[in-house]
């Protein structure tokens, strides 16, 4: 197929696109390196540098490529900035992403898995979480991408638009190369890495009192191999259906203070740590239930243990900071 892949400069993005590849499917990459690194592109994609919103692009593209489907990554991800600056959040991840829509409509592009996230739950009532759950996000960020969501369905239903939403909960480790470099950096795992690695003092650790058995959030880990082996299934799914939700997730949640004791046992460093307050918008736990995609689509993650996870992103972190170990 041929498939453009918005946000393929940046971690998730840049990923899949290469394992699309790798699968015989051709691909063109819009990104305007807002996050993203060109380092990211896969060698032999073709690149856009261009903003989601810009209709008059998107549409000329689909046209001249014949474009089968659109695999969209392009985003702002951090739940915490989100709780600063809304608004940017709400052009950017909603309204942007409408923009992108109607012009798949306009082209007649009828085909695409979207990145959602954990986020769209809020606090949930019940772990592990099931995608029929209720929705209502406790940050910005979980609300502009539920926002997609629910213009996603409606275009289903009037359009009969075919579309997979993966809810992927908390994206980590790396593949040949690819791996984690948000700038800046706000994810907890990298951020760990970097006081192994000497690039920071101390980790932070956000908030002590939560109503979990050590006090810290509890996250569920999904390494980005296992991510990306899920897009390609949905993509193929949605030949012969269409509409698809799905939670991406290993099932088990860690602890922040967990996460922390992985990276040491991993690293060999003492990582010290600093308690600090609560992030705003930090749900205390959430886990997925990644059953209906192993059901209905027969994936099954590959990395289920921690210490693997963080291994195949301290392995990269490495290479990447340019440090012997
Ligand atoms: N990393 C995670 O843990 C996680 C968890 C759940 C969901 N997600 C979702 O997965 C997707 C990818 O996340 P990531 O970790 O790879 O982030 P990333 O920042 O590495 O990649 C996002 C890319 O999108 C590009 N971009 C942003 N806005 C754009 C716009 N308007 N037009 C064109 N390009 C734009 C950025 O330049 C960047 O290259 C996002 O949609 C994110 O919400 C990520
Ligand atoms: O320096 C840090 C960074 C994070 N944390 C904590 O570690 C946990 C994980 O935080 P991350 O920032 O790594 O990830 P989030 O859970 O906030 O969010 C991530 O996963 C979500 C889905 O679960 C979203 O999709 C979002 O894109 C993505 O950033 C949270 O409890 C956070 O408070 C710290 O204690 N210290």
């Amino acid at each position: 197929m041929r498939i453009v892949v918005t946000g393929g400069a940046g971690y998730v993005g840049g990923t899949v696109a290469q394992l699309l590849m790798d699968h015989g499917h051709e691909v063109t990459i819009v990104d305007n390196l807002c996050h993203g690194h060109r380092s990211m592109l896969p060698a032999k994609a073709e690149f856009v540098e261009a903003d989601i919103a810009d209709r008059t692009v998107l549409e000329d593209l689909f046209q001249a490529k014949k474009i089968d489907g659109v695999m969209h990554f392009a985003a702002l991800i951090e739940a915490g900035e989100s709780m600063k600056k809304p608004e940017i959040y709400f052009r950017n991840n909603s309204a942007s992403t409408l923009s992108l829509l109607e012009a798949m409509l306009a082209t007649g592009v009828n085909r695409l898995v979207f990145s959602s996230t954990a986020a769209v739950y809020g606090e949930p009532e019940k772990t592990p979480i099931i995608e029929t759950a209720p929705l209502r996000p406790t940050n910005a960020y979980g609300e502009s991408k539920l926002l997609v969501e629910q213009m996603l369905a409606w275009l289903n239903r009037i359009h009969g638009f075919r579309y997979a939403s993966l809810r992927y909960f908390n994206v980590a480790g790396a593949v040949e190369g690819r791996g984690e470099a948000h700038e800046p950096e706000s994810h907890l795992i990298p951020l760990v890495l970097d006081v192994a690695l000497g690039r920071r003092k101390s980790i932070k650790i956000f908030g002590s009192d939560y109503p979990t058995p050590d006090g810290t959030c509890i996250r569920d880990y999904i390494h980005v191999h296992d991510l990306a082996r899920a897009h390609l299934l949905a993509l193929e799914a949605l030949g012969s259906r269409d509409r698809l939700i799905y939670n991406i997730g290993n099932g088990r949640g860690f602890t922040v203070r967990e996460v922390v004791e992985s990276a040491r046992r991993v690293t060999g460093h003492a990582i010290p740590v600093d308690e600090e307050p609560r992030r705003p918008g930090d749900p205390a736990v959430l886990i997925a239930s990644s059953e209906k995609i192993g059901e209905e689509l027969g994936w099954k993650p590959e990395y289920a243990k921690l210490d693997d996870i963080v291994e195949s992103a301290w392995k990269w972190h490495q290479q990447r900071y340019q440090v012997a170990g």
